[in-house]
């Protein structure tokens, strides 16, 4: 199991750098490092990694479903339709696009502009959004303070979206950078405001995906309710040698459902599908969408939480913007009854699962399993859920 060593600092990339400040924090010793000509060890990936799609067929662009969502939300036929599309690509590979979402395309490139005048800042101000130890809210450049290998050629900034509800006007993605200074209140009006339209968004997929699993459309709304979502901006600077690096490594999302957009037409999003690491073109003005480990498990297996990754470019710069979906903390994951006899995950909390990714093991290709033999295994004839995760010394301290 990997786990992530506690302290990664940035001594080791100045030795990868061949000396410097040792004061020198990750981010800027990143910055730095990608300078150079040819890419540090650091970031050089395991050749399976980064293999190009497999010569046999079928490789090129996978076809995914343009959902309708307007059209579903509106009349029966529209709604038969989605339901065929989602539940063809969600038992499969588990990805396809939405478009009649409602979100307006001055949001959604005012999103995509903030994030690009974001990582434009001298290093110095985006290090007053350094990520916190032990969460994801924050900046990071390669995630050079978590991890010594394999790094991602990216910087990210991620925040929580704390889900409206009655009782109270949420604000959290205002007041996340607010506290960041002056000068980043508008980027936080605009992110609050493209985040509760990611949240509309997302309400009305889940009423898709509950049609399409026949617990009808209003049965995911309340579990999704109170939540605190992700959102990740995702900055992916041109790289010297493409071919050896990943801007996202080979992963699953450990959350329910991503909402991606992708900035303009520079690719990136591959997904592994029959063998083939595919491209996801995505469509002028529609948003890319996936199924994550969490819904998996919510569906028993039954839609497909699948590998993907971000590829990187010699001359051209890449953003994305991922919008996580993920149950309020305290629920508990468990499909419903009936949703197959033999149980293929234990019940587990979303609070859980994020510590798990955050505090003890790197997200890759094998997360939800690896988290659930963390837990116990699963419960085989519906007993009681085991008791917490085991805590003994070979757990690494919290990063
Ligand atoms: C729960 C999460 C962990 C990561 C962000 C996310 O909200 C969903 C995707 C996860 C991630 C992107 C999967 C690949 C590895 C990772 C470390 C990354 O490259 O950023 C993952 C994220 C994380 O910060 O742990
Ligand atoms: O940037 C992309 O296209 C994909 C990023 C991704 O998969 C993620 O952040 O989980
Ligand atoms: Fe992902």
């Amino acid at each position: 199991m990997v786990y992530i060593s506690n302290a990664q600092d940035a001594s080791k990339l100045v030795a990868a750098k061949g000396g410097g400040e040792a004061d020198d924090d990750a981010a800027a010793v990143v910055l730095d490092l990608w300078q150079q000509p040819k890419i540090p060890a650091p970031f050089v990936w395991p050749r399976a990694d980064v293999a190009l799609p497999a010569s046999s067929p079928p490789t090129g662009e996978l076809d995914v479903p343009v959902v309708d969502l307007a059209a579903a939300l509106r009349d029966a036929a529209g709604m038969r339709r989605a339901v065929a599309q989602v539940a063809a690509a969600c038992t499969s590979h588990g990805f396809f696009q939405v478009s009649g979402h409602g979100v307006p395309p001055s949001l959604a490139r005012a999103a995509l502009d903030g994030a690009a005048g974001f990582f434009r800042l001298p290093p110095a101000a985006k290090q007053r959004a350094r990520r916190a130890p032990g969460t994801v809210t924050g900046y990071t450049a390669a995630h050079a303070d978590r991890f010594v290998s394999n790094l991602p050629w990216k910087e990210t900034l991620s925040f929580g979206h704390s889900h409206a509800n009655a009782a109270s006007n949420n604000s959290s993605v205002a007041d996340y950078f607010s506290t960041l200074g002056d000068d980043f209140k508008h980027l936080g009006e605009v992110y609050q405001e493209y985040c509760e339209a990611m949240e509309e968004v997302t309400k009305a997929i889940m009423a898709v995906l509950g049609e399409s699993l026949g617990v009808g459309g209003g049965y995911y709304r309340e579990f999704f309710e109170d939540s605190s979502s992700i959102m990740r901006c995702n900055y992916y600077p041109p790289c010297p040698e493409p071919e050896r690096t990943l801007g996202t490594g080979p992963h699953c999302d450990p959350s329910a459902l991503t909402v991606l957009l992708q900035d303009g037409d520079v690719d990136g999003l591959q997904v592994l599908v029959a063998g083939a690491w595919r491209p996801v073109r995505p469509l002028p003005g529609a948003f890319v969408v996936n199924i994550g480990d969490t819904f998996m498990a919510l569906t028993n297996g039954r839609y497909k939480s699948c590998l993907h990754r971000a590829v990187v470019h010699q001359e051209q710069e890449r953003r994305s913007l991922a919008f996580f979906l993920c149950p309020r903390e305290d629920r508990v994951v468990r499909p419903p009854a009936g949703a197959g006899e033999r149980r293929l995950y234990p019940d587990f909390t979303w609070a859980d699962f994020m510590r798990f990714t955050q505090r003890q093991y790197r997200a890759d290709t094998r997360t939800l399993d690896a988290f659930a033999r963390w837990l116990r295994p699963p419960a085989c004839s519906g007993a009681a859920p085991a008791a917490g995760p085991p805590t003994t010394a070979t757990q690494a301290a919290t990063v």
